[in-house]
């Protein structure tokens, strides 16, 4: 069987962790694009020489020509600008916008066929503007937000709780900002909701409030530690467990931003919610109950990502 072909739009430092990882995890071969001539080119090399240490089998190439990605199955996009200290997502949306206009009519040229995972923020805009600049089905259109979110989430429970991430489970919805919703009645450790948690007394609600807290800010407090860009190595993680669940049809159950026609009241909008992520791209759109609090909190939410596609329309009226 030939091997799968994954191509990177944008080899920054998100793009570059990319390639490493689907490298290590032999998903395929990788071609790395970039308009910075030298970037694609130059990180391709530089991670096909770790492969004999490795002692994995892909092919990597970089380029700055569209072509290179002809056929891909899987387009995983980060092309565009990242936020440094004292921005928000939200101010990068105009420059963005336009990179998404280029990446949709590339994809739209070369990889009709594609699973395509956007993570170019701000996120949620980002991916509807794709989908549509590209013409590709909804289903095979998503956005990377909430498995980041969600293991942000978990990192910080499973340090309150002393116990390992791995029976740490999380789930994070609604937008890609600082009105994401972390779920506590849907947040379990070994299967026991954070809600029955802190009445169990393993930690003070005050408490989970702080953690819930930080996660909304989990990408600003990277942003101000690094200072020259954000996040890459989990977000990199994080697109790379929902391409393999393309890839291998695993079915993962997943919170993406994926496109909603009328689940959880919400019409042509990307937000993020619970998926099945298999062969078929979004297989299924898992609607949970939300409490009123809860529905509230991811309505305001969704209030905030239909202003930001607003926004979108003014600049490209085509959007609409
Ligand atoms: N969704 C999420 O959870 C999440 C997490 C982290 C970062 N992000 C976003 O991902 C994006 C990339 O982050 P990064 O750290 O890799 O940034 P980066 O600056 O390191 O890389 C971006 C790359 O895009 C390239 N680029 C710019 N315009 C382009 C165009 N028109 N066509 C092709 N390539 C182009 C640049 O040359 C650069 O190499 C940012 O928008 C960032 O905010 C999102
Ligand atoms: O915070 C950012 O600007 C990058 C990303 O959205 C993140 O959450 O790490």
């Amino acid at each position: 069987m030939a091997r799968k072909k994954i191509a990177l739009i944008g080899s920054g430092m998100i793009g570059g962790t990319l390639a490493h990882l689907a490298g290590l995890k032999e998903l395929g071969d990788i071609v790395l694009f970039d308009i910075a001539d030298g970037i694609p080119q130059g990180k391709g090399l530089d991670i096909a020489q770790s492969s004999p240490v490795e002692g994995f089998n892909a092919s990597l190439t970089g380029a700055s020509d569209y072509a290179a990605i002809e056929g891909a199955d899987v387009c995983i996009v980060t092309a565009g600008v990242a936020r440094k200290p004292g921005m928000s997502r939200d101010d990068l949306l105009g420059i963005n916008l336009k990179v998404m206009e280029q990446v949709g009519a590339g994809i739209k040229k070369y990889a009709p066929n594609a699973f395509v995972i956007c993570i170019t923020n701000p996120l949620d805009a980002m991916v509807w503007a794709l989908q549509k600049f590209s013409g590709l089905p909804k289903n095979m259109v998503v956005g990377m937000a909430g498995v980041l979110d969600s293991a942000r989430f978990r990192l910080f429970l499973s340090e309150e709780f002393n116990v390992s991430v791995q029976d740490v489970t999380a789930f994070v919805l609604g937008g890609h900002g600082d009105t994401m919703v972390p779920l506590a009645r849907y947040s379990t450790v070994a299967g026991i909701p954070l809600t029955d948690l802190v009445k169990m007394g393993w930690c003070t609600q005050e408490r989970l409030d702080q953690i819930i807290q930080r996660t909304r800010d989990g990408g600003a407090e990277i942003v101000s530690l690094l200072k020259t860009g954000s996040a890459y190595y989990a977000p990199a993680a994080s697109a790379i467990e929902m391409a393999e669940s393309y890839l291998k049809d695993k079915k993962r159950v997943l919170p993406v931003a994926a496109h909603l026609s009328g689940q959880y009241g919400v019409k042509d909008m990307y937000v993020g919610v619970p998926v099945v992520l298999g062969a078929g791209g979004v297989e299924r759109i898992v609607e949970i109950d939300l409490n009123k609090a809860e529905k509230e909190a991811f309505d305001k939410s969704v209030g905030a990502v239909a202003g930001l596609c607003e926004a979108c329309i003014n600049i490209a009226p085509a959007l609409k």
